[in-house]
């Protein structure tokens, strides 16, 4: 396996977690304290899914640029070509973001794909329901490593009817050459970390995901189609008291290859507060966060850049 140091990380590489292995809870456990990334195999969802949805996208994203337009702006759902959010970030990629509760983003692509948006719409659906299943049995899974009562205590935020969740597809074409030298440092997808509490993520065979441990410090993680790349978002550090780390990543261009990725945002739903888990404090003077509700945290996210540390202004300020 390849190893390497960062500064003061030791990083022996992606944690990898087959979740059909009676150790997976505790390895879940230190991935996100240690890294707040790690990747799964033995996950249970059919490849018939993954590669049925891949080729939808490849197909979307292959139509003339008018075409997809007519699904976009993203308001914040819909089509969008480099302009990443509202507040001036820019990449190289175009993505979809859908809503993954209401089906109201759907007119929008009656108007391109004709009878096929509902074939689109199963599609993504099914996906979707899928990696939500195995999200929650993560999240379970880690709420009894933690040694949480309830063991449903994150996973029923993503169950619950009202949450949430977005679902986002990625593609990042290859950078054209005549960008020469300088293409190699082009940003796909700008530094971040996911506002929700659990992303997942797929993507094909091609490399762009950079993950940074101790700053201004990349480890660029290698593409893998079979497994899911899972990350904890700011929300879970919260619940966690920052015991489990929402892990900064970033995604660089590739010049020859495009890359294609879906990515599962698991949300809570608008009016739940999130603060940390009370059996994780010893005490209302242990917890590192004021207490927010979602629609407050999404509200004051969306109103950031990619690169802004979105939690600082929740964070107590320590007495001196
Ligand atoms: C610049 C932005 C894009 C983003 C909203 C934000 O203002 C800051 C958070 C960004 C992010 C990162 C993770 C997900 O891709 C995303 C959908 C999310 O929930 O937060 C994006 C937002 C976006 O692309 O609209
Ligand atoms: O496309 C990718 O591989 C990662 C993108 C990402 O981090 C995001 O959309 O939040
Ligand atoms: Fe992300």
């Amino acid at each position: 396996m390849e190893q390497f140091s960062i500064s003061k990380t030791f990083f022996p590489g992606v944690p990898l977690i087959d979740l059909s292995k009676p150790e997976s809870k505790s390895q879940l456990v230190k991935a996100c304290e240690d890294f707040g990334f790690f990747k799964v195999i033995n996950h249970g969802i059919p490849t018939q899914f993954i590669t049925e949805l891949e080729s939808e996208a490849v197909k979307f994203f292959s139509l003339p640029i008018s075409h997809k337009e007519k699904t976009g702006p993203p308001d914040p759902f819909g089509y969008g070509s480099k302009k990443i959010g509202n507040n001036g970030d820019v990449g190289w990629v175009e993505y979809l973001l859908l809503n993954t509760n209401t089906q109201s983003d759907y007119h929008k692509f009656a108007s391109i794909f004709g009878e096929a948006a509902e074939k689109f719409r199963c599609i993504v659906n099914e996906y979707v329901s899928r990696v939500k299943k195995m999200a929650c049995e993560i999240l379970e899974m880690l709420a009894d490593g933690l040694k949480i009562q309830e063991r449903n205590g994150f996973s029923k935020l993503l169950m619950d009817e009202e949450s949430d969740s977005v679902f986002r597809l990625n593609h990042y074409p290859p950078c054209p050459t005549e960008f020469g030298e300088s293409s190699k440092n082009l940003i796909g997808f700008g530094e971040h970390t996911d506002p929700q509490i659990i992303s997942v993520l797929r993507s094909n065979n091609t490399s762009g995901l950079q993950i940074s441990l101790t700053e201004g410090n990349w480890i660029s993680i290698p593409p893998d189609s079979n497994s899911f790349f899972i990350n904890v978002g700011d929300s879970l550090q919260v619940m966690t008291n920052g015991r489990f780390k929402s892990v900064r990543h970033r995604v660089v261009t590739n010049s020859s290859k495009s890359r294609l990725s879906m990515i599962y945002f698991g949300g809570p739903p608008l009016s739940e507060k999130i603060a940390p888990l009370p059996s994780l404090i010893k005490g209302e003077d242990d917890s590192l966060y004021k207490e927010f509700t979602w629609f407050e945290y999404k509200k004051s996210a969306f109103k950031s850049r990619l690169a802004d540390n979105r939690l600082g202004f929740f964070e107590k300020i320590a007495a001196s």
